[in-house]
């Protein structure tokens, strides 16, 4: 599991631990490992033309020392200061006596950036000094100190100029910018340098390989169809027949005994998933809505009346006006969420985890807004992130297999929660499978999906 805290519980942790050794020893840890990640990224020290850009704080100490630590392996290093008065002294007298040397600004086009600008102290975009700066320096490759400065550490918003970074080094922790879109894509690779900070439960955490390979739904030796969990798919519609077959395809990967369909695609479905049985029954959690048009508001209804757990997805989400009284998932794009709490979609983009866990809080139901990064929202607080999924599965049709999928996880037994999030994983990580650097179709996500499952169990 990766974890992602906020600036409050990091600051509370390094205090607890800065009280227990020595001064100035987490900061040279952190820029031990910062000096590290400039080597790697550069694949050298000696002869490399270093530039740091350096705030009033601590951001700016790392880089100072980092500077210092890169200097004496035979980089040149120069520092722009942009609060020369406030910048760290202990830092600035180190990077002297290795032989870097301060700059009004920069003089030639360095090999990298360090952005020690600001990190977890930082409030709002990059000040106009600031955004001059790293604006002026083009396409020189970013190595972000904490976080790339200017963007909001806590919500992932971007509120004004900030740093693009090609790797982000941070430390003790993540923070949540690092997961959380728009400013998640400003971090570029992030590098975590372990402080040994003693940390309480994530704000947001994100699942990785192992984690989802231990929620999988597995067979007891025992097990028999109904016993392995039935998934019921109402969706499709004379409009969108094939959103019915792509849902079915995310439901039919195998990890349920059996998937019902009941929609108005019966023929479509049963000539492409023969082991569909078509038709009303019993069924352990319904997906109602993908590609569903005006009826998915009476498949709501119906799927209801069994009080089982529910996926809601695209036209559902339209018909939902009340919390629901079953457990449930939500799966939204931006554009269905902005929808369903009647602001702009721009809005939502902007602020992807503040309208996730609204959206939870105000529907009682786990929220998966579907994205680069998708969230997924519990109503008691947690957020879970994932990050994996390549830009090519941004396809039609992709959502309405997600929504099979985790219709067929919540029918296996895990719960909305867990249900969205390892669902969500999976999906990416077939579409990563299946496009392996090229283009795909929403169905190939699908097909790729019991590959992955069988790679993590392997
Ligand atoms: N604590 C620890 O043990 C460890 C901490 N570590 C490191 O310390 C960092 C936190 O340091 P910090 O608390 O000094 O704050 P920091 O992020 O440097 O910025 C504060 C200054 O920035 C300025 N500023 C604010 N907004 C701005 C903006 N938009 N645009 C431009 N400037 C802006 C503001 O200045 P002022 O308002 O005074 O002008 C303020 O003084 C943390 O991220 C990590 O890197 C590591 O060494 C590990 C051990
Ligand atoms: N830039 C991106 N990178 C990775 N995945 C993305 C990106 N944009 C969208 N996605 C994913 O692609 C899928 C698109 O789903 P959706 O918009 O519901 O499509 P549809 O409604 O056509 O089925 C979602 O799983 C979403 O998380
Ligand atoms: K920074």
């Amino acid at each position: 599991m990766r974890s992602a805290h906020t600036v409050e519980q990091v600051r509370a942790a390094e205090a607890e631990l800065m009280a227990r050794m020595p001064e100035g020893a987490l900061m040279q840890r952190a820029a031990a490992g910062l000096a590290y990640a400039v080597v790697e990224f550069l694949g050298r020290s000696y002869g490399a033309r270093v530039l740091l850009l350096v705030g009033a704080g601590n951001n700016g100490g790392d880089a100072l020392y980092a500077g210092a630590m890169l200097a004496g392996r035979g980089a040149g290093v120069e520092a722009v200061l942009l609060a020369p008065e406030h910048a760290h002294a202990g830092g600035l007298a180190a990077l002297r006596a290795a032989g870097g040397r301060v700059v009004p600004g920069p003089r030639s086009t360095p090999d990298v950036v360090v952005d020690g600008i600001v990190g977890i102290g930082g409030q709002g975009g990059l000040r106009p000094e600031a955004a001059a700066l790293v604006a002026g320096l083009g396409d020189v490759p970013v190595v972000a100190v904490d976080t790339p400065s200017g963007v909001d550490v806590d919500t992932g918003r971007i509120e004004g100029p900030h740093v693009q970074a090609a790797v982000t080094v941070t430390f003790g922790t993540h923070k949540v910018a690092h997961l959380v879109d728009p400013a998640a894509r400003a971090c570029g690779a992030v590098h975590l340098v372990d402080l040994g900070l003693d940390l309480p439960p994530a704000a947001v955490t994100a699942l990785q390989a192992g984690d989802v390979t231990a929620m999988l739904p597995v067979p007891e030796p025992t097990a028999h169809k109904y016993t392995r969990g039935v998934v019921g798919v109402r969706a499709g519609s004379q409009t969108y027949p094939g959103a019915a077959v792509l849902c079915v395809a995310g439901a039919a990967t195998g990890l349920v005994g059996m998937v019902r369909y009941v929609g108005g695609a019966d023929d479509l479905v049963h000539a492409t998933h023969p082991e569909v049985v078509v038709g009303a029954g019993q069924v352990q959690a319904w997906v109602v809505g993908s590609g569903g048009g005006e009826g998915a508001a009476a498949a709501l209804r119906e799927a209801l009346a069994d009080g089982v757990p529910l996926v809601l997805d695209a036209d559902a989400l339209a018909a939902l006006d009340a919390p629901l009284p079953v457990p449930a998932l939500l799966t939204p794009h931006a554009g269905e969420l902005a929808r369903m709490l009647d602001v702009d979609r721009t809005e939502v983009e902007a602020d992807q985890l503040g309208h996730a866990r609204k959206a939870a809080d105000r529907f009682g139901c786990v929220v998966l807004l579907k994205g680069r990064h998708t969230l997924v929202a519990h109503p008691d607080g947690r957020v879970r992130a994932t990050t994996v999924g390549p830009p090519w599965l941004a396809t039609a049709g992709a959502g309405d297999v997600l929504a099979g999928l985790c219709g067929s996880l919540l029918a296996a037994g895990l719960d909305p929660f867990d249900a969205g999030s390892v669902g969500s994983w999976l999906h990416g990580a077939a579409a990563a499978a299946a496009s392996a650097g090229g283009p795909l179709q929403a169905g190939d996500v699908a097909a790729a999906l019991p590959r992955v499952c069988r790679a993590l169990l392997a």
